[in-house]
């Protein structure tokens, strides 16, 4: 197996999350928790964690909140040497935190947050991405209006002028998609355009390519994937998550990766005790990518991202920095205390 050398450039926007302690109701919260996220961020901190060099390519604001930010991703092991700063306000999104039957709700509140009043000029595209081994974005940019369409317009621009592949999560988020006139099947599929790696399942690719796929399971993964290699020539891999409630605090999840020439679908494991299930979608790309940066096969890339992501529900927070031993020791039946 065959490594594949350089950084691992992230671009998005950071988010803080403001979520009520306790399972309480928005109404019922006398104090929110503060933690920072980002969906490609959280790619960046999972990578950072399993030992890879992770780049973030964003802008803060100049505040004390940029630097709460700034100093998390530092924290995570994030390069944050490509972060800007400028005058404006931070993202921020609210959690509503659910409990058993009760679902959690986000809340967004970042409209005209510095990321997405910036422009694509204000970024060095070239300079992030020279000698780096892909570029990471996802969905969440493009949705934030035509400013994050342009954003992301751009940096797919850039990686291919420096011959950087692509690696595009979905991430399809209704609540920004809707707050504006968008035309998301159009746009993302101009982006996909230029992916290598997609991160995302037979919805994604039944909305970029206004096909509905109706069978069942993996039957219907590969169908999907099938589609989708043949309307995006450059797609290489097809990386998806299989995810069934099985109960509030308990979700059965398989992972599954679709090449051109085959693909591997992992056992369904049992997630019990869910502590958060925020960026766990996150953990699975970083997971699948920690693999595919080391040359593995399709499924290594699966195991590793199912892995990540299951060990993700175990921990609070937006970021998965659970480590690699701890990756590489993952048991689908957990453990008790190591001492
Ligand atoms: N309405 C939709 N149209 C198209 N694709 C969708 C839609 N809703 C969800 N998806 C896609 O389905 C996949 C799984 O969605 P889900 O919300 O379970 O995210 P996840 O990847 O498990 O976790 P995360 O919330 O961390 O991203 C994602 O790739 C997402 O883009
Ligand atoms: O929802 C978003 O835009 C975020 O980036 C916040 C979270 O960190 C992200 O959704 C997790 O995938």
């Amino acid at each position: 197996m065959t490594g594949r050398s350089g950084h691992i450039v992230c671009f998005g926007e950071v988010l803080l999350r403001l979520a009520t302690p306790g399972h309480r109701l928005m109404t019922q919260a006398e104090s929110l928790d503060l933690v920072v996220g980002g969906a490609e961020a959280n790619v960046a901190a999972g990578l950072a964690a399993l030992g890879h060099h992770a780049v973030l390519l964003t802008r803060l604001p100049a505040s004390p909140l940029g630097d709460k930010a700034r100093a998390a991703l530092g924290a995570a092991g994030v390069d944050t040497r490509h972060v800007g700063r400028g005058t404006g306000r931070m993202g921020l999104y609210f959690l509503e935190s659910g409990a058993g039957l009760r679902p959690a709700t986000i809340t967004y509140d970042r409209v005209g947050s510095v990321f997405a009043q910036s422009a694509p000029g204000d970024f060095d595209f070239a300079r992030a991405l020279d000698g780096a081994a892909l570029l990471h974005l996802s969905g969440i940019t493009p949705a934030l209006g035509p400013g994050g369409v342009a954003l992301a317009q751009a940096a797919v621009a850039a990686a291919d002028a420096a011959g950087v592949p692509i690696c595009f999560d979905g991430n399809y988020r209704a609540m920004l998609w809707d707050a504006w006139d968008s035309d998301p099947r159009a746009i993302l599929t101009d982006l996909m355009q230029s992916a290598s790696i997609m991160i995302g399942n037979h919805r994604d690719i039944a909305l970029l390519l206004a096909q509905p796929f109706s069978g069942d399971g993996a039957e219907r993964r590969r169908e999907a994937a099938q589609a989708a290699f043949s309307a995006f020539p450059r797609l290489t891999l097809i990386a998806s998550t299989a995810r069934h409630i099985a109960g509030p605090d308990h979700h059965r999840i398989a992972a599954r990766v679709d090449a051109r020439d085959g693909a591997h679908q992992t056992a369904e494991v049992d997630v019990t005790g869910i502590v958060d299930r925020i960026g766990t979608g996150d953990a699975f790309a970083a997971g699948v990518l920690h693999q595919w940066l080391q040359g593995g096969n399709v499924a290594a890339m699966a195991q590793a991202g199912l892995a990540y992501t299951a060990l993700k529900h175990s921990q609070p927070g937006d970021m998965c920095t659970i480590g690699r031993a701890e990756l590489e020791a993952f048991s689908a039946s957990g453990g008790d205390v190591r001492r």
